[in-house]
């Protein structure tokens, strides 16, 4: 982002001046996997540090949707020459990210030792599923298994039906690519005091549980010990709840300390002094029957209309083709439209003042900027001629120009 200030001192001056994002001047290779690793690096792009995507050669299609902001070299690390040019990357580097399973770099004769030798400053970053050790380090596996594993998914789903894994949100993306993006923030921030870079174990089964620890810490409370939705938060309880309105919309009913759920039982018309009391554990059946009855003779609009204002903590269920023309989020702006028309979420948490500023313009092409990468590591034009008709490298200058 720029801004132009004015400085009169006699005569008006111009000044030009860069806005620094808060991880400007960092830069990461993020070598290319499946979906965690790739938020990983988008997160750190988004926040401002140069992000170079390793892709493979030989791949025409990506089905990478997360490389916003990165610049992408197609490299094969299964040649001796393509590991040496990686490990050149990694000489001149803050941060390399790796998404395979245990194994798998140093097959390749790129483990953190090697690497580390040649610059002990690198923040090396293994994010894989099961961690760098252990009976399943090796075994392939996705967000449901490492969900599975973490506990968690134990917990989640509706009563009387099997555990349910809510996309690949909670292993893949929390406990995975972002948990990895903080500690490599945290270890950046570290190598500030130590001048040491460090290796990151971030996987996905400790890295959900950990976003579960709330799930651990407040059994004592009794908010987890009866069966899977059962409890308070996890679809149990008639006032935390979805609830389907008369054109097939829903409503999303969070009114959890009395004060709000007094406000929920005045905004659906309902006779408290009929009732059970809220915490009657025994009559939620019953009460979600009697809200879900009342809910489905109003529209979604017109729910929203009674609600708004109110504490009764009730908000209308959008979907992604609906949140950024919500007056919310439209006045906040928190969803952006790139150069192609589409819209997705603006990075997160805002930094007042030096918010992360995504590119909006498209992704790059597999080996698009091979070769203005390399030329900026320092390799020759010779040398990227060469290792091109070796096929070690591809740069795909063609397809950046259509
Ligand atoms: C639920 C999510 C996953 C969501 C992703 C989906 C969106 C996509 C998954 C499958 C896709 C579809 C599929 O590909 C078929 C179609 C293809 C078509 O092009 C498009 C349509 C498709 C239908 C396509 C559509 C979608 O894209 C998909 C449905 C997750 O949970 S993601 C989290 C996964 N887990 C992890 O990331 C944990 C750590 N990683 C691992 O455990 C493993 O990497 C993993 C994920 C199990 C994969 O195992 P795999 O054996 O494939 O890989 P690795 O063991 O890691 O080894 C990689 C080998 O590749 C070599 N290599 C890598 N880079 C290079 C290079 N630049 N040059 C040369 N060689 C390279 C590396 O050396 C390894 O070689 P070896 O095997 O010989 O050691």
């Amino acid at each position: 982002m720029f801004f132009v200030s004015i400085a009169s001192q006699g005569s008006t001056k111009l000044i030009l001046q860069m806005q620094k994002m808060a991880l400007a001047g960092i830069r990461v290779l993020e070598i290319a996997g499946l979906a965690p690793a790739p938020f990983c690096g988008m997160i750190l792009a988004d926040f401002g540090a140069k992000v170079v995507k390793v892709d493979r050669t030989r791949t025409s299609m990506t089905v990478d949707v997360q490389a916003r902001g990165k610049r992408s070299i197609a490299l094969n690390l299964k040649t001796s020459e393509g590991a040496t040019i990686l490990k050149k990357l990694c000489s001149q580097s803050d941060v390399l990210i790796e998404p395979f399973r245990k194994g798998v770099m140093e097959k390749l004769g790129l483990g953190p030792e090697k690497i580390l030798q040649e610059n002990p400053k690198l923040i090396y970053a293994r994010l894989t599923g099961f961690g760098q050790s252990g009976p399943y380090a090796e075994a392939a596996g996705h967000d449901i298994n490492y969900l599975a594993i973490s506990g968690l998914l134990s917990k989640l789903g509706r009563q009387g039906e099997n555990p349910y894994a809510p996309a690949n949100l909670l292993a893949d993306f929390a406990g995975g690519g972002l948990l990895c993006a903080v500690g490599i923030v945290m270890a950046l921030f570290e190598r500030s005091r130590s001048d040491k870079g460090q290796v990151i174990d971030a996987n996905m089964v400790e890295g959900a549980a950990y976003i579960g620890s709330f799930l651990w810490k407040s059994q004592n409370l009794g908010l987890w010990n009866r069966p899977r939705g059962q409890n308070l938060l996890d679809s149990g309880a008639p006032f935390y709840e979805t609830y389907k309105t008369s054109d097939g919309k829903f409503m999303a009913v969070g009114a959890l300390e009395p004060q709000f759920y007094e406000e929920l039982i005045k905004g659906l018309q309902l006779d408290s002094l009929k009732l059970p009391s809220q915490m009657s554990f025994s009559d939620w059946p019953e009460m979600k029957k009697i809200m879900a009855e009342t809910f489905s003779k109003k529209t979604q609009a017109e729910w929203c209309k009674i609600f708004e204002g109110t504490d009764a903590c009730v908000t209308p269920v959008l979907s992604l083709d609906e949140v950024s023309s919500h007056p919310h989020n439209k006045e906040r702006g928190s969803f952006i439209t790139d150069c192609q028309g589409e819209i997705s979420p603006r990075p997160a948490p805002l930094l007042l003042r030096t918010p992360a500023t995504p590119s909006l313009t498209r992704d790059p092409f597999i080996g698009e900027h091979t070769e203005s990468v390399l030329r900026e590591y320092g390799f020759s034009k010779e040398e990227i001629a060469k290792f091109q008709a070796a096929g070690i490298i591809e740069c795909n200058r063609a397809k950046a120009n259509l």
